[in-house]
């Protein structure tokens, strides 16, 4: 029988121990977590996700702010505003929504989040703490952290002698997922659009993570039998009802279910995750700055 990951549901699970932690804190130190959030231009998707994480922090109890910025900002203007909101001592969390439009250095905005405060966990310190295993006082990315959260709740068990495939080499998902799933012992490999024989690469993997930003590339005879299937991808294809888009993952969903013993639905499966672990990350970042032990998530 082949568990279908309800995304959803442990996203809620977390978001309501994420709201939890921040009431202790306030309770505690008089420290209101505090989130801001930052687009720049009007890509539709991207302001729909923003308007999440504002919903999000609401019901973590959080300060939240979110800064709307013309698609004409200059880098110079939004450098600056991140300078401004790196000094602002009510807000633990920031993060730049991606992408930016062409004309601005996404890397340079990144790196100009203050490491302890890039609660996307894209800046290089963080990244470098990810990949030593400096994982107290690092922030992971929300989208692998978020996958490697419903692997451990789909296996529960330790992942030592575990194969790991991850379909994809982002810096965003696909490098952190390796990174994360090496940590706990499983044992990984990443591959890439010039991987020799993909199918039988994915077919060795316990664990199938695709991230690669290809519509259903990744077939049921892809798919070991009783693998875990996480699928990263969103893809919105047009042909959905009342002439809307229809979104799918990076695997041929129905073909995989019938090969996977646990897989990941798109939607309502990692994507959730990506925003229940943002709010966990501006938590523990409050938690830090107010000198007390972070809670995990
Ligand atoms: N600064 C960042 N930018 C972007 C990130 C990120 O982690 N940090 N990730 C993605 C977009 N993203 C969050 O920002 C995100 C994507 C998808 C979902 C989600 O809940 N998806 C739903 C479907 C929603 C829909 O209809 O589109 C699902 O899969 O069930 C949340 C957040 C790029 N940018």
């Amino acid at each position: 029988m082949t568990t279908v990951i309800d995304g959803k549901a442990v996203a809620a699970d977390v978001v309501a121990k994420v709201r939890v932690a921040a009431e202790q804190l306030i309770a505690k130190t008089g420290v209101v977590p505090g989130i801001a959030v930052v687009i720049v231009g009007h890509d539709p998707a991207s302001q729909v996700y923003v308007a999440s994480k504002g919903k999000k922090a609401k019901e973590c109890g959080f300060h939240s702010i979110e800064h709307a910025l013309s698609s004409d900002t200059s880098e110079s203007d939004l450098v600056a505003l991140v300078e401004k909101l790196n000094a602002d001592p009510a807000i633990h969390g920031i993060l730049v929504q991606l992408p930016l439009p062409n004309h601005i250095d996404a890397g340079k905005i990144i790196q100009t989040i203050a490491a302890d405060k890039d609660v996307d966990g894209f800046h290089f310190t963080n990244v470098g703490k990810l990949g030593t295993g400096e994982l107290d006082t690092a922030f992971v990315p929300c989208t692998p952290a978020g996958s490697m959260l419903l692997i451990e709740r789909a296996l529960g068990r330790d992942l030592s002698g575990l194969n790991a495939v991850v379909v994809g080499r982002s810096n965003i998902v696909g490098k952190p997922m390796a990174n994360l799933l090496l940590n706990a012992n499983a044992t990984v490999t990443v591959a890439h659009s010039r991987t020799k024989d993909l199918p039988a690469l994915c077919r060795s993997a316990d664990i199938l993570v695709a991230a690669v930003g290809r519509p259903e590339m990744i077939k049921g005879d892809w798919v070991k039998p009783g693998a875990t299937v996480i699928d990263v991808g969103i893809n919105r294809l047009d042909g959905g009802a009342n002439g809307k888009s229809k979104l799918v993952g990076d695997v041929d969903y129905a073909s995989a279910a019938e090969q996977a013993g646990a897989i990941t639905p798109v939607p309502g499966g990692v994507g959730p995750m990506t925003i229940a672990l943002l709010m966990a990350n501006t938590v523990v970042s409050a938690f830090r700055a107010a000198g007390q032990a972070a809670p995990r998530f």
